[in-house]
């Protein structure tokens, strides 16, 4: 029989043991960032927290919603509507006594995250949902030279990705799936399929209604400029231009007011816009023309559509919208045509089967759904709400999105769809399961040891698949792209206060061909300038070099790229960053204090004054510098360095008051 060694050690024996002491012992000093607490974030919050991180950094732009409850288990149901950011960080604070998490409850794109900011960490993991953000942290942990640990899960399928400036391939290496894009003709005039109809209530329709009041013309020249049908695109302006009217009875429109207003857009969008479609003869030869509805009569229960079968063969109009085509053609007894009485051609009752979210919702369903909706979301605008758009966590948008996307079906002859599929759809939901995000999330802590580590030859991408045989796979790395447009330029930081600098200042600057040229630099060359996709200046224009960076919209957390237009040397890229210290336009000038009589033991009083320029370090105490004359008085508490001037602090005239008292900070 063996003996078994009891440890008499504390929590971390497991991990010491598994990591080793120099890397165990580091963990405590080792300063992480982790951006997103969703599902990914939570799993790897308490990973990091039980594996020994001290201190972590936790970003999230967030709320917590109830759906996220089921696998984001740092969060309860009292915690709904609180940040993800401070309520992770709170839960897993308690799980390691020594851990120092610092919540942050913002978007990691803001400016003050900028470059000087990301370089302040030792490694930086992400667990986000979205391609923006991820291309965002992936750029600024190549400008700032950290490493980074991308991530993301779908299903059961699963990545991580440890990535290390010129050794590894960068999140932008691998050109990325753009999304699935329509034609501005198919979602505005001739949708055929229900993913059309939703795109059009939620990217169209309400914006136009609900969102920023703003000139939608553009989309409509640059369709005519691709080549889209021009007599169509006239007939879109108009319909565009006249939404000012019901933006406006949507706005004004009083408690009793707000149902008149949803007939009001009713009529509009799914009659009156659909009769002026109709009047485009050409457009309807090839394709079955969309039916204008009817408000009063669908209310009335005596709307009927009755619409020639579609070349396919699947009748244009069904039912109960979310049936099968066929179903609701078998349900009619029509081989050719189908009529459609109410919204309801086999006569169901809506409301029979299924989950709430999940039935079939018929004509009359959606018309109140859709008066109902449009109802809450004006009351909120007369509640002073400037601008509603499209959540799927938010009610009376999805209601609304459902609603109008179903009208807009049952005109065109598409299937409709049920509140639960266009959540689905309109949401862009991938479904989470929380095992891969578990799974994930231990895989990325092994891959930020390697690179903690240094041990850059363990480093692997590695895939969670739906392969029974086969579930992890890991691959190894490959090096950095030559035609990658991120991971291959040249990086470098400025530190200036966007608000003084021109773009020429630091084009020049940078370029090391301005006043005072540095030495090494490539000179004045043909260049032109970018910030993102926008040129600010080329060759042949550079009017905006007098500018400043802030007047041009580059500021702190932007990068300007210089492009060598002579193709002789690589693309550089220009972080902004905070300037190292800086102070107001105007210095303050603080009140006078009038001066109380001394009594006539004690000492003068102090004369604090702004010190000239070399006082600026004053030795508080010390004879090593000598007063001048008029500053002869000047009595300091003992034992204290000051600092005046650069490091924003200034001494104020005031007397027996302790030093904290007489300094003022500046921002
Ligand atoms: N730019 C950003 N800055 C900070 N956090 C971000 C940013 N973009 C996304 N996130 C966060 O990344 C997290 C991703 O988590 P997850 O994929 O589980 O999404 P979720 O929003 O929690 O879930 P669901 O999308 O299913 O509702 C979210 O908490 C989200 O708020
Ligand atoms: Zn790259």
């Amino acid at each position: 029989m063996t003996s078994t060694t009891r440890t008499t050690d504390g929590r971390d024996v497991h991990a010491r043991a598994i990591l080793g002491p120099e890397l165990y012992s580091r963990l405590p000093q080792t300063k992480l960032l982790l951006v997103g607490a969703g599902g990914i974030g939570c799993e790897l919050l308490k990973n990091i927290v039980l594996t020994g991180f001290g201190h972590i950094t936790l970003l999230d732009l967030d709320t917590i919603d109830l759906s996220n409850l089921n696998r984001q288990f740092l969060f309860k149901k009292k915690d709904v509507k609180q940040s993800k950011a401070l309520i992770a960080a709170r839960t897993a604070s308690a799980f390691n006594p020594n851990v120092h998490i610092t919540p942050i409850h913002g978007n990691i794109k803001e400016p003050q995250f900028d470059v000087t900011w990301f370089a302040g960490f030792d490694i930086v993991l992400n667990a986000l949902d979205n391609l923006d953000a991820r291309r965002h942290v992936n750029k600024m942990c190549m400008a700032a030279n950290v490493p980074l640990v991308e991530s993301g899960t779908a299903g059961y399928l699963g990545q991580v990705q440890p990535i290390l400036k010129d050794r590894t391939e960068c999140f932008d290496c691998v050109p990325k799936p753009t999304p699935k894009t329509f034609p501005v003709c198919t979602i505005r005039s001739t949708p055929s399929q229900p993913i059309h109809c939703i795109v059009w209530a939620k990217s169209y329709l309400m914006p136009q209604l609900f969102g920023e009041d703003e000139d939608s013309m553009g989309e409509l020249d640059e369709a005519e400029k691709q080549g889209e049908n021009a007599q169509e695109i006239a007939t879109l302006r108009k319909e565009a231009s006249a939404f000012k009217t019901v933006r406006t009875a949507l706005r004004d429109a009083g408690a009793q007011g707000q149902a008149s207003a949803a007939r009001t857009v009713f009529e509009k969008v799914f009659h009156s816009d659909i009769v002026n479609l109709l009047s485009m003869g050409d457009m309807w030869r090839s394709r079955a023309p969309p039916t204008p509805l009817d408000f009063d009569a669908i209310r009335d229960g005596t709307f009927t559509i009755t619409r020639d079968a579609q070349p396919n063969g699947a009748p244009a109009a069904n039912g109960s919208s979310a049936d099968p085509p066929d179903e609701a053609a078998k349900a009619n007894g029509s081989a050719g045509a189908e009529k459609m009485l109410n919204g309801s051609a086999n006569g169901e009752s809506s409301s029979s089967a299924g989950l709430k979210d999940q039935r079939a919702l018929s004509l009359q369903d959606n018309l109140e759904l859709f008066v109902s909706s449009t109802e809450r979301l004006a009351a909120r605008l007369c509640a002073g709400e400037d601008t509603i758009s499209f959540d799927k966590d938010d009610d009376d948008t999805l209601d609304f999105v459902t609603a109008a996307s179903n009208l807009r079906s049952i005109a065109y002859g598409i299937p409709g769809k049920s509140r639960w599929e266009v959540k689905e759809m309109a949401g862009n939901i991938i479904p989470a399961i929380a095992t891969t995000n578990a799974i994930i999330a231990g895989l990325i802590v092994l891959q930020a040891f390697h690179l903690l580590r240094k041990s850059y030859s363990a480093l692997r991408n590695v895939h969670v698949q739906f392969k029974p045989s086969m579930p992890l796979s890991s691959i190894n790395m490959s090096t950095p792209s030559p035609a990658c447009g991120v991971c291959k330029d040249t990086y470098t930081t400025v530190r200036v206060d966007p608000a003084r600098v021109t773009l020429g200042d630091v084009v020049c600057g940078v370029l090391g061909g301005g006043p005072g040229s540095a030495e090494g630099g490539i000179g004045r060359r043909e260049v032109s300038v970018y910030e993102d996709k926008r040129v600010l200046a080329d060759p042949d224009w550079d009017e905006n070099c007098e500018k400043t960076l802030e007047s041009l919209g580059v500021t702190r957390g932007k990068f300007l790229t210089i492009v060598d237009e002579e193709e002789e040397y690589g693309t550089i890229q220009v972080a902004i960053a905070a300037p190292a210290s800086w102070l107001p336009d105007t210095l303050p000038v603080p009140l006078k204090k009038k001066r109380a009589a001394p009594p006539p033991s004690t000492p003068p009083p102090s004369s604090l004054k702004r010190p000239a320029p070399d006082d600026d370090v004053l030795e508080v105490g010390s004879s090593s510098k000598r007063p001048r004359a008029n500053d002869a008085a000047i009595q300091f508490s003992p034992n204290k360095k000051r600092r005046l001037d650069e490091d924003g602090l200034i001494l104020l005239e005031k007397q027996d008051e302790s030093l904290e008292d007489d300094v003022i900070v500046l921002d």
